[in-house]
């Protein structure tokens, strides 16, 4: 007999155990925002490559100089990029310089251009300068052939500038799975067609193909189906061949249509789950087939959002590499007495404000209109009564 629910903890046990990569590729590091480096990362050059200057102002040679205030010749000049192997300074030359230019020899500081007296082809320094000032030294900050970035590692934008400044221009990933949206329902319009009464528009096809983009995913197909097991069937037998993960929106419940779990059953889908106890998205399902994935949300489009964000973004986070695949969460205080007189726990959708948080009006499954405000869920258990000023933790959506 199949049991009727299984708690949000077991859920999200079975999304760790089955959440594993699907594979590696080879990655342009400018196309890598999001993806997670598979292997451990050794630097193939020094960083900085060469000694080099962290002002404007003029490369001198410390020990040189017997006292201060001290009247230098500027004898030429070192831009950034330019190699001067002619260039030397002898006692009582300088050479002007520029930031991240290379430091020629016999100079051991330099003086940034604020702190001298310019006087024709002389400058003076008033104030003594210490040996090795304003200095970028080479390999200060990286040894060629040293360990860098581990394997695990998640590529942001400023991962993704380190490894240009190694010359590294591609990287092994692990791959973003190819994903298929089916979104069910007789009853619902596309975007951009002829309202009619007794229809409702598409957000789920909506919601999940911006939600897989901050993931990263853009790989996304997206089919509608009326409410028709044959198509259904037809949809689902040709996106298995080509998509690493199947998200359907809609027709999991108990009507005479909602012919997904029917669907699993015939086409012999390896249940992982169905049902959990929580309210919203209890009839969600997760399943396996072929080594794809398939997952059923709700068709209530509400449901669909936290179940994306609590269930499907941590799977496809897991499939990615990822080693923290769970929403991040914060601690706040709520600011209002809550009760949940309902046996299943509730995901209720809230604004933080400062240290506490809202839990916003529109909670019911059907309703968005709370988006518009929501920075993150919190979970009140069933049964339960939380008091004004009580210590909660918010999963956090997104930020803004
Ligand atoms: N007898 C029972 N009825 C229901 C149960 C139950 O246990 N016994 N569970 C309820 C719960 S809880 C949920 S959640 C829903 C889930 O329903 P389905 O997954 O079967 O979804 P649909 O019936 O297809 O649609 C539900 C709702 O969402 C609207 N919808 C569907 N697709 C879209 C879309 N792409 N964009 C916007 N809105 C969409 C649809 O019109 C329905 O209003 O079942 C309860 N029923
Ligand atoms: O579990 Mo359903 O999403 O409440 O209404």
């Amino acid at each position: 007999m199949e049991r009727n629910y299984i708690s949000i903890e077991e859920a999200r046990k079975l999304i760790s155990e089955h959440a594993k990569p699907i594979g590696k590729v080879v990655q342009d590091v400018v196309q890598s925002l999001g993806c997670v480096i598979s292997e451990d990362i050794f630097s193939p050059i020094d960083l900085p490559s060469f000694t080099n200057s962290a002002m404007d102002g003029y490369a001198i040679n410390t020990e040189s100089i017997r006292f201060f205030p001290v009247r230098l010749k500027v004898v030429g000049e070192v831009k950034a990029g330019e190699t001067f192997k002619r260039k030397k300074i002898k006692e009582g030359e300088t050479l002007k310089i520029f930031t991240g230019a290379m430091i020629p020899e016999g100079v051991d500081a330099v003086v940034e251009k604020e702190l001298v007296k310019a006087e024709g082809e002389y400058i003076i320094i008033e104030k003594e300068i210490k040996k090795w000032r304003n200095l970028r030294f080479k390999g200060e900050e990286v040894k060629e052939g040293q360990k860098v970035i581990e394997k695990g590692t998640v590529i942001t934008p400023g991962v993704a500038g380190f490894l240009s400044a190694m010359g590294i221009k591609k990287v092994k990933v692990f791959k973003k799975p190819k994903v298929s949206l089916i979104i069910t329902g007789t009853e619902v319009l596309k975007l951009g067609q002829k309202f009619k009464h007794g229809k409702v528009y598409d957000a789920n096809s909506v919601s999940l193909r911006l939600a897989l983009r901050e993931l990263g995913i853009e790989s996304v197909k997206v089919k509608f189906v009326r409410d028709d097991l044959k198509m259904l069937r037809s949809i689902f037998k040709n996106e298995l061949k080509s998509s690493d993960v199947l998200i359907f929106s809609g027709a999991v419940s108990a009507g005479d249509y909602d012919y997904v779990r029917e669907l699993m059953v015939e086409e012999k889908v390896e249940k992982i789950f169905y049902k959990v106890k929580q309210k919203p998205g209890k009839p969600i399902f997760l399943g396996k087939k072929d080594g794809k994935f398939i997952f059923g949300l709700p068709g209530n489009p509400a449901a669909v959002i936290i179940c994306f964000y609590e269930y499907v973004s941590p799977f496809i986070k897991g499939v990615m590499g990822y080693k923290n695949i769970f929403p991040k969460e914060v601690e706040k205080e709520l600011l209002e007495d809550r009760e949940n007189k309902d046996d299943r726990p509730h995901f209720l959708r809230v604004k933080i404000l400062g240290d506490g948080v809202k839990v916003l009006e529109a909670q019911g499954s059907h309703m968005l209109s709370s988006f518009v405000e929501c920075d993150g869920i919190i979970l009140l258990p069933e049964l339960s009564k939380k008091v004004k000023g009580e210590k909660v933790k918010v999963h956090l959506l997104w930020e803004r």
